[in-house]
């Protein structure tokens, strides 16, 4: 699903008014419908309401939310926030339909008209919308201030107000904090973008059948993984398959005292199809391995505690088995950054790096250059941060994480709420799986397992790692339907994988 600008969306709007064709006023109605909708699913009693309205189209959207509440006999109190002389046409004619119906309109221009909110009370905010065109200041921004400090339950229409969808707030900017935000159709860049949490809540898309053409054509290099995207990537399974079909991973994982690492990430590379693995490990960690992970095949490390390469039995060169995945456990050992030198310009096919394997790549950037193309970083934000540099706000980090997967030719795995995927081309896939839960030890172990899986049996690069997060992610919402996601630990994650 694609994620638009403001100024997209708003070209959006438009087609779908000439193409369809409808009039403005009928969209803002079926927004409202919708919108309506999924409220009176969720809340079926008539707790008492109030909705705060600007002037603009978000305004308009809640004069006729207000009226649609009312002929469904909600109770409801009506405000309109009177920041400025100008009101939307669009506004005026619902302003005008819902005085029809009702007297109860009252206007907010003093900090004195601001009403007193009360804890078992929902407020709809439909101050601001996409349009916001700076931040909220004067009476708008006392109100947000009254909203936020009320212990209502919120919900914001399309999108709190005062947030920017596209482009950063200033760090004193005065936003409101909902628990919801009902969104129309397409899902907007600030919603997954981190240190927006607070200003998002949970968000859900409403369906207004915007022109399908438009969103088809325009151009964009940000989306959002839905769920049925995430399983057309998934392979059929050929009956006459045997397990060379599904490639032979090697793993270089683990070290003395991270060889957990090593088993996590054997046992999620088993669970997600590999046809064959090979787990390359310090001699430490060989009878750990080979008794927890039986499936698997070991290749013990020369090293007693750290991976050098070298390995004691007979096998064939990294090079010649599907893909290597390295770096869960493996610390930052000077062998081990040796094996990463000689390793990686034998190496023709993409690979995955992840933990130490990353932080030795940060700390000797020649590495970066001699890097597979089309391979998989996974760091999460402390880890990107050293291959990178620190950045002011989440669009500069998303603009460097861009220009990162373009000049190195690799897919990078930003991990947190929302794991952005990174691709070679410059667009950046946003994932819609996983939980808190997931902030324990080891489930980037797990990940690793999976990507590697992924590669042997032939995915290309871009949809592993969508594909892998989304399974990951997902795995981590069962395993937190089932322990809770305080409870939960990587290898539930694993338990809980599944592949159809
Ligand atoms: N396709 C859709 O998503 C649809 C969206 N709808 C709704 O329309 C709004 C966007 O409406 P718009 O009139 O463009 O903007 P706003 O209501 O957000 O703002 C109104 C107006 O206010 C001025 N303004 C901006 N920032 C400030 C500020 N800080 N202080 C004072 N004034 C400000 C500016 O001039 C704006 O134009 C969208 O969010 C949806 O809710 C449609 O109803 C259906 C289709
Ligand atoms: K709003």
């Amino acid at each position: 699903m694609k994620i638009l600008n403001v100024d997209q969306i708003r070209a959006l709007d438009q087609a779908t008014i000439q193409h369809e064709p409808i009039a403005p006023l009928n969209l803002m109605e079926r927004a409202a419908q919708g919108f309506v909708e999924w409220f009176a699913a969720r809340y079926p009693n008539t707790s008492p309401i109030k909705i705060f309205c600007g002037l603009g189209n978000n305004g308009g959207d809640g004069m006729a939310i207000a009226r649609l509440l009312l002929e469904r006999h909600y109770t409801l109190d009506i405000y309109v926030v009177r920041y400025a002389p100008r009101e939307s046409d669009d506004f005026m004619h619902n302003h005008r339909r819902l005085k029809l119906i009702t007297e109860q309109v009252s206007y907010i221009e003093l900090s004195t008209d601001i009403p007193a909110i009360r804890h078992n009370e929902i407020v709809i905010d439909a101050i601001l919308g996409s349009g916001l065109s700076r931040p909220a200041e004067g009476i708008i921004r006392s109100t947000i201030e009254a909203i936020n400090r009320a212990p209502a339950t919120v919900i914001s229409v399309d999108i709190a107000s005062g947030l920017f969808a596209d482009k950063p707030n200033r760090p004193d900017d005065v936003i409101i904090e909902p628990d919801h935000t009902v969104t129309f159709q397409l899902p907007k860049l600030a919603f997954v973008l981190p240190r927006n949490g607070r200003y998002v809540g949970e968000w859900h898309l409403v369906n207004i059948q915007l022109n399908k053409r438009y969103i088809d054509l325009a151009p964009t290099p940000y989306y959002y993984t839905t769920p049925h995207e995430a399983r057309l990537l998934l392979h059929k399974r050929d009956r006459f398959s045997h397990k060379g079909t599904y490639g032979h991973a090697l793993l270089l994982v683990g070290s003395y005292g991270k060889i957990g690492a090593a088993v996590l990430a054997s046992r999620a590379c088993l669970r997600s199809g590999v046809g064959l693995l090979t787990v390359q490990v310090p001699r430490c960690g060989y009878s750990v391995l080979q008794t927890a992970v039986p499936e698997a095949m070991c290749r013990p490390d020369g090293h007693q505690y750290v991976l050098t390469g070298q390995s004691e039995v007979e096998s064939p060169a990294p090079a010649e088995y599907s893909t290597v995945g390295i770096g869960p456990g493996i610390g930052k050992a000077p062998e081990t950054l040796a094996m990463l030198r000689e390793l990686l310009p034998t190496l023709k096919k993409p690979i995955v790096l992840d933990a130490d394997a990353l932080n030795l790549l940060a700390e000797h950037r020649e590495l970066l250059d001699i890097l597979p193309h089309n391979s998989i970083l996974t760091p999460h934000p402390k880890e990107f941060e050293r291959l990178t540099q620190p950045w002011a706000d989440d669009y500069e980090k998303l603009n460097s994480l861009q220009a990162f997967a373009k000049r190195y030719r690799v897919v990078v795995i930003l991990k947190g709420a929302f794991t952005a995927v990174a691709t070679p081309d410059g667009e950046v896939h946003f994932n819609s799986t996983g939980n808190p839960g997931l902030s324990t030890g080891g489930t980037g172990d797990v990940l690793t397992g999976v990507l590697t899986a992924l590669l042997a049996q032939g995915y290309d690069s871009v949809e592993a790692a969508v594909l892998g997060v989304f399974a990951h992610g997902l795995a981590g919402d069962r395993a937190a339907d089932q322990r809770g996601p305080i409870g939960m630990v990587a290898s539930d994650v694993i338990d809980a994988l599944r592949w159809d």
